[in-house]
C-alpha cells in the first residue's frame, strides 16, 4: 500500500516506521514547511493518507484527500466540533474516512468497558463520576480526545450526567458544576503519552478505572491497521466500527 503522512511529527515518525515494517511505502510526507507539496497530483500516488497534523490543519487536509478522492484516516484531535459537516461531505462526494481519538486496541477495550461500567453505575447513585487525563506538555488541545470520547460515552450510559466540562489544571476555574455535569480534568506534565482515569467516588470508597500508554507504538500500529482496513473501503467510520465489540 502506498501511503501518504499528513503530519510528520512525534506519531508521523513513529507511523512510517510500523507502516515500513508491514511492507507499506511512503509516497508523501506533509509537515509545516512544505505545505506547498500538498496536491491534488502528490496526494492521487497514495493508495490512503493518515493525518496525524494538528487540530487547526486536520479540515483542510481532509478536504484535500476528498479533492484527490483518496481514502483519509484521521487521528488528529481537537476537530470535533465540525465533525458533522465533514461526515456529510464525506458521504455527499462518495469518499472515505475513519476518525479515531485514540487507534491503540487498550484504550478501545477500555472505551468499551467504559460504557458497560457507566451502565451498571445507575443503580448506585452514591458515586460521583470524574474523568482525567494526563498528556506532554506538548498537546495543544484540552480536552483529550480520548477523554472527550469516554466523557460522551458515560453521558450516554449514566442517566445522572447530561453535559462535561472541562477544567485544565493550571488555569483559571471558576465554573461551579452542577450535578448533572461531569467533570473533565485535564494535566499536562512533560514526557506524558497519554493517561486516562475515570474515578466513582463515594463517601466510603473508590474505584478507579485507568488507562496508561507507555509510549507511543500502540497509536501508530494502530493508525496503520486502520488505514489497511479502510483502502478499498467507502463510508465515513470510527474506529470501533474496526473492533465492533458486543
Ligand atoms: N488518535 C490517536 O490515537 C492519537 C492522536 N494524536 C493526535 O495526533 C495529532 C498529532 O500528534 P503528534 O504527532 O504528537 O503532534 P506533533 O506536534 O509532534 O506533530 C504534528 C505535526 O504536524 C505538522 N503540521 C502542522 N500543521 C500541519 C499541516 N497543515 N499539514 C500537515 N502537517 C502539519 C507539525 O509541523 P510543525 O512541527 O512544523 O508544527 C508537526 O510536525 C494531535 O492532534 C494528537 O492529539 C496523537 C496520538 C494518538
Ligand atoms: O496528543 C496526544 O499525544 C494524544 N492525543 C490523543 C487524544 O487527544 O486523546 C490520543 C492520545 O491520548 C495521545
Amino acid at each position: 500500500m502506498k501511503i501518504a503522512l499528513l503530519g510528520y511529527g512525534k506519531m508521523g515518525q513513529i507511523i512510517e516506521r510500523f507502516a515500513l515494517e508491514r511492507g507499506h511505502e511512503v509516497v508523501l510526507k506533509i509537515n509545516i514547511d512544505n505545505l506547498e507539496d500538498l496536491t491534488t497530483s502528490n496526494l492521487k500516488k497514495a493508495d490512503v493518507a493518515i493525518d496525524f497534523s494538528a487540530p487547526d490543519a486536520a479540515i483542510n487536509n481532509i478536504y484535500a484527500c476528498f479533492d484527490a478522492n483518496v481514502p483519509v484516516v484521521v487521528g488528529t484531535t481537537g476537530w470535533y466540533g465540525q465533525l458533522q459537516e465533514v461526515k456529510n461531505e464525506c458521504l455527499t462526494r462518495n469518499n472515505s474516512l475513519l476518525y479515531g481519538s485514540n487507534f491503540s486496541i487498550g484504550v478501545n477495550i477500555f472505551f468499551h468497558m467504559n460504557k458497560v461500567l457507566a451502565k451498571l453505575m445507575n443503580g448506585f447513585p452514591a458515586y460521583e463520576v470524574q474523568v482525567e487525563e494526563i498528556h506532554h506538555t506538548q498537546k495543544l488541545d484540552s480536552p483529550s480526545g480520548t477523554a472527550m470520547t469516554i466523557a460522551e460515552d458515560i453521558i450516554e450510559n449514566l442517566d445522572r450526567k447530561n453535559e462535561w466540562v472541562n477544567e485544565l489544571v493550571g488555569t483559571q476555574f471558576d465554573d461551579v458544576l452542577k450535578k448533572e455535569q461531569l467533570l473533565i480534568e485535564s494535566h499536562r506534565i512533560e514526557n506524558i503519552p497519554g493517561t486516562h482515569t475515570v474515578v466513582y467516588s463515594s463517601e466510603v470508597d473508590e474505584i478507579e478505572f485507568k488507562h496508561t500508554a507507555h509510549n507511543r507504538s500502540g497509536f501508530a500500529l494502530g493508525a496503520v491497521v486502520a488505514a489497511e482496513w479502510l483502502e478499498k473501503k467507502q463510508g465515513f467510520y470510527n474506529i470501533a466500527d474496526i473492533f465492533n465489540f458486543k
